[in-house]
């Protein structure tokens, strides 16, 4: 917890001890090698103490304890052809987390890094994350330690219905709504729902998010998570007087999140001089071209480094993390978790970093968030600051339920007031709760509380 935290009062001392107790118990016992899930619940618990020193209802139905173990974990053989015509066999999961609100909703991940924790930890965020949109939705995700890299694209359609085949007897529009995450995108949303389609021998077309507009995706799913990002980092921003116009802004990655975060920060006035991908990041004084990084990473499945090509005057660096080195006074981290460490993160604050905002997953680790509290950086969690994709994968179901379809502008226009609630909820809970402004204990608060009292209304399940 950052040293500017509150200080605890008498009666949190009570609580505060007894989920140090809870938390070395499910340390050492429950999950002793889920290093990623540990951190997430690590967070959110140390947010919760003034909640439940003033709930104490929520302590005697053991609401936390009960949060932090997922209802469903289902874990599957996933074998499938490559083009050489050898077998090749991954792992698949699905962590069905939490369906308090609504049924269980989140993305899938493939990714060589995919293991039980990574999955564990993005579904615990997504449940609180899915609680700040204010939508019907519980939390969950899935993917698999397949790597999309250097496939053909027969070799991901082959993978995704095999994977498919055997997660189709566990999702539904009722049930769990998977979606994108890193290396799942419109592509192979398509091939796992023409699979689920023929499986199912129904058109159920909320079942997936993040679908193709031609058979029920939703306009401006694609951009809703990077201009969600910064829909949120301008709500705080404005708070201090300031804005994103004439602002140095590095962006993370060069995927579905970053790109978007990039257009819509370059639209608010920003000049976005740094993007990565997992082998090196690209710095362009000039500003980013974003046209270019888009048939690099969208059109074409190319490294960021071929950026130079076209722009020799700008700069490659063969490390990803070097990206934090470079000046700035915005930095939005939009590639994966852990990516900022409490190192990178003073060379942010003392390059003069003036905010931070979390478009991946978990992207800084807890020393990290600390310093940037401490030295009065603008923080703008993940859980909060990350949540426009998936209340626009909400908005994909309504409108899948309702057969109608709405406007980009009607869309885009959701998004916007969804982020500003986002924001405006969770200052009101930092401040209710004794840490006003700091988000991160806000967004944890407000995420909870809707979620322990639909826990509490249906009973100990
Ligand atoms: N898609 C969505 O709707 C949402 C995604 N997120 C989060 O945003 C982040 C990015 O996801 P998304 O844009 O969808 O994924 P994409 O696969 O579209 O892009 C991921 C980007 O991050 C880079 N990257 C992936 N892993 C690493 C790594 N270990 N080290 C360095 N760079 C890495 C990739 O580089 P390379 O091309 O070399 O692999 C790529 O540039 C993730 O944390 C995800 O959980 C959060 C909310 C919604
Ligand atoms: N990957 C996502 C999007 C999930 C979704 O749209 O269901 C996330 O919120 O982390």
């Amino acid at each position: 917890m950052s040293t500017k935290e509150s200080t605890l009062k008498p009666d949190e001392f009570t609580v505060a001890n007894n989920y140090a107790n809870f938390l070395n118990h499910i340390t050492k016992l429950r999950n002793p090698h889920e290093v990623e899930f540990l951190q997430a619940v690590r967070e959110v618990v140390n947010s919760l103490v003034p909640v439940l020193a003033h709930h104490p209802q929520y302590m005697k139905s053991c609401i936390l304890e009960r949060l932090v173990e997922p209802e469903k974990i289902i874990s599957f053989r996933v074998s499938w052809v490559d083009d050489e015509g050898d077998v090749q066999i991954n792992r698949g999961y699905r962590v069905q987390f939490n369906s308090a609100l609504g049924p269980y909703k989140g993305g899938l991940r493939f990714h060589t890094t995919v293991n039980e924790s990574i999955i564990k930890f993005l579904g615990f965020e997504q449940t609180f994350k899915n609680s700040l949109t204010g939508q019907p939705i519980g939390g969950g995700k899935g993917g698999s330690d397949f790597d999309p890299k250097g496939k053909t694209d027969l070799e991901i359609m082959r993978f995704c219905q095999s994977f498919m085949t055997e997660l189709y007897n566990h999702i539904g529009p009722d049930t769990d709504v998977p979606a994108g995450d890193i290396g799942v995108n419109a592509r192979e949303i398509g091939y796992m729902f023409g699979q689920y389609k023929k499986l199912r021998g129904a058109f159920e077309a909320g079942v997936l998010t993040g679908k193709g507009l031609e058979y029920g995706g939703s306009l401006a799913r694609t951009e809703a998570t990077g201009y969600g990002l910064v829909y949120f980092v301008r709500e705080m921003l404005q708070d201090k007087g300031i804005g994103f116009e004439d602002k140095t802004v590095i962006v993370s990655g060069s995927g579905n999140v970053s790109i978007y975060a990039m257009e819509k920060a370059a639209e608010f006035g920003a000049k976005v001089v740094a993007c990565s991908d997992s082998n090196g990041c690209i710095y362009d004084e000039n500003g980013i071209d974003l046209n270019t990084v888009k048939e690099l990473k969208e059109s074409g499945d190319e490294r960021i480094s071929e950026y130079i090509t076209k722009y020799p005057n700008a700069q490659y660096l063969d490390d990803c993390s070097n990206i934090w080195s470079i000046p700035c006074d915005i930095a939005l981290p939009c590639a994966t978790q852990n990516e900022i460490d409490e190192a990178t993160a003073k060379t942010l604050v003392d390059n003069g970093v003036q905010a931070v905002g979390e478009g991946a997953n978990m992207p800084s680790t807890q020393e990290a968030i600390n310093l940037f509290l401490d030295n009065d950086i603008h923080f703008a969690p993940a859980k909060a600051a990350n949540a426009g994709g998936v209340a626009v994968s909400s908005l994909e179901m309504a409108q899948n339920g309702s057969k109608l379809m709405w406007t980009f502008e009607e869309v885009d226009e959701k998004l916007k007031d969804i982020m500003k609630n986002i924001y405006q909820n969770s200052m009101q809970a930092a401040s209710d709760y004794g840490s006003p402004g700091n988000l991160v204990a806000g967004a944890n608060i407000a995420g909870f509380i809707k979620i322990a009292d639909a826990m509490s209304a249906q009973g100990i399940i």
